[in-house]
């Protein structure tokens, strides 16, 4: 699925209404009732409901969703908020059409909007995408007084004075929304850590906007849907063998931290790869094959680092390096070797990544190689330095994947996959259970799976990061976030698989 800037929806707008030859007051009925639509589901009609609306047609979608409620027989207020004597045309058709009980205040000063109890609910129709400046004076003091009232708000489109694909400047107030329900494609601000308190569970609904339009419109920006990775999934064989799914080594594992090995191995096991093998130092040979039976297990001739590389390295397809490995000096230069003398495929983790942004020398060789790192945003700025916003880390993510013609997972809560061609992925399953250790080391032992399936390194990434959270978000059903452990998210990811090659009901 695309993002588009505010500008491209907009056109998206005026195209739609152009070639359907509908009005746009059509178009914003439609919008207003899939608005209202969501709204009915989440909140009785016992509930009271005040919705405050902007000048523009956010304000207007405001309006023509509070008649649309009352109708429903909530017990709507609507409130109009500033000068609204040069109000969008859609805004004005909405305002004469709200039926004469349904009169709206007029707040000209902050002390019109009533104090609101915890069980109110606010409807926030302030501004949209047409939002072209910080949000300050009477729309500021307003929306302040409307986040600090406990009042649970739902934002239309977008919360407030958020900008939806730059970043905000520091003086605009912002809506702090429970929920945003955004009309038809997710807005890239909705994707940023960053946001998270102002945009609150966001879900998208369709208004019909043109799929001919969304196809053509120019966008390195994407969101991976179920639909997305269906697309790719390769169904086994019937006449297959294990020859077929390749033969992955994981260079993982470390004294103290052979679980990661463990996790690493069984998340690959779990993901289809058709051989492991896993190298540890000599002190984790029992555990690796006590702990996975089914993978082979060669040892480092270093008791508790990885040292070097095995033999017989060219008969692995794909190499995952980095769970649980420490920086030691002998593991730094087995990185190095590592990088300086083979053309396989590598997934790159954890201190493997470490290891690779303390070094200019090592750096140098990543050039043009077939590689994907799976940092988390620490990770992330030792390779490319420090960060100002999730903004200018998205801008060195594309930068860094540009230079080097590399693959970046960055993880976080919507883990962001940048590519050799300046294009940025972003998943859309998983959960909070997620944030405990572990996880990354599963992560890098599903991803280095796909890789050795043949996948394309996009679509590993994609796949990979994909079928992880969807895992997570299915032990969630049983665990739950806090509780949840790697092994959980492991313990699923058979059940993940499945959903994407026979959904479930
Ligand atoms: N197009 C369609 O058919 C459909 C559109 N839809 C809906 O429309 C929304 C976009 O509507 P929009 O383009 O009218 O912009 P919107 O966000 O309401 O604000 C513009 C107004 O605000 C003003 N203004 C801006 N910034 C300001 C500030 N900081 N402080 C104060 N004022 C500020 C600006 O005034 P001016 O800059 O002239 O002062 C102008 O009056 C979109 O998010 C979706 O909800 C749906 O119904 C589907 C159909
Ligand atoms: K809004």
């Amino acid at each position: 699925m695309k993002i588009l800037t505010a500008a491209q929806t907009r056109e998206a707008d005026a195209y739609t209404i152009r070639e359907e030859g509908i009005s746009s007051t059509d178009l914003m009925e439609r919008a207003a009732k899939a608005f209202t639509g969501w709204f009915e589901n989440k909140f009785q009609p016992s509930e009271e409901v005040h919705v405050f609306c902007g000048p523009g047609n956010n304000g207007g979608d405001g309006l023509a969703a509070a008649r649309l409620l009352h109708e429903r027989k909530y017990k709507v207020q609507p409130y109009i908020v500033g000068d609204v004597s040069k109000a969008s045309d859609d805004f004005n058709v909405n305002l004469k059409r709200l039926p004469q009980e349904l009169q709206p205040i007029h707040v000209e000063q902050p002390s019109a909007v009533p104090e609101l109890t915890d069980t109110a609910c606010v409807v926030d129709a302030l501004f949209g995408t047409g939002l072209n400046r910080p949000v300050t004076g009477l729309y500021g003091e307003v929306i302040r007084k409307l986040n600090s009232s406990g009042a649970t708000i739902t934002s239309i489109d977008i919360p407030s004075g958020l900008y939806s694909d730059s970043q905000t400047p520091e003086e605009g107030a912002i809506t702090r929304a429970n929920y945003t329900i955004s009309f038809e494609l997710p807005k890239l601000a909705f994707l940023l850590p960053q946001h998270e308190n102002f945009v609150g569970e966001w879900h998208v609904v369709p208004i019909g906007l043109s799929q001919k339009f969304i196809a053509e419109a120019k966008s390195d920006l994407y969101c991976t849907k179920q639909e997305d990775v269906q697309q790719f999934l390769k169904p086994r064989k019937k006449f297959s063998h294990k020859g077929l799914y390749g033969h992955a080594l994981l260079l993982c594992g470390g004294y103290g931290k052979m679980g990661a090995a463990v996790l690493a191995a069984r998340a690959c096991l779990r993901s289809g790869i058709g051989l492991l093998t896993v190298q540890v130092p000599q002190a984790g040979y029992p555990i690796l094959q006590t702990a996975v039976p089914e993978a082979m297990t060669l040892t480092d001739k270093n008791r508790k680092h990885l040292s070097e590389l095995p033999l017989e390295i060219d008969k692995f397809d794909v190499i995952g390096i980095g769970p649980g490995i420490g920086t030691e000096r002998v593991t730094k230069t087995a990185i190095g070797q590592l990088l300086a003398t083979t053309s396989h495929p590598i997934v790159l983790d954890a201190d493997a990544i470490n290891i690779v942004g303390a070094s200019e020398k090592l750096k140098a060789q990543l050039f043009k190689k077939k590689l994907i790192f799976t940092p988390h945003p620490k990770e992330f700025e030792r390779l490319v330095g420090k960060v100002k916003n999730d903004y200018d880390r998205m801008q060195h993510l594309r930068e860094f994947c540009q230079e080097y013609g590399c693959y970046v997972a960055l993880k976080g809560s919507h883990t962001a996959i940048g590519t050799p061609e300046g294009k940025v992925h972003f998943n859309t399953t998983g959960n909070a259970g997620l944030a405990t250790g572990g996880t990354g080391d599963a992560l890098t032992g599903v991803i280095t799976a796909l890789v050795g399936q043949k996948y394309t390194l996009e679509e590993a990434c994609r796949l990979g990061v994909f079928v992880h959270g969807l895992a997570a978000d299915l032990a969630l059903q049983t665990v739950g976030d806090i509780a949840m452990t790697a092994s959980d998210v492991i313990d699923h990811l058979p059940r993940a698989f499945l959903h994407l090659t026979q959904p479930l009901p």
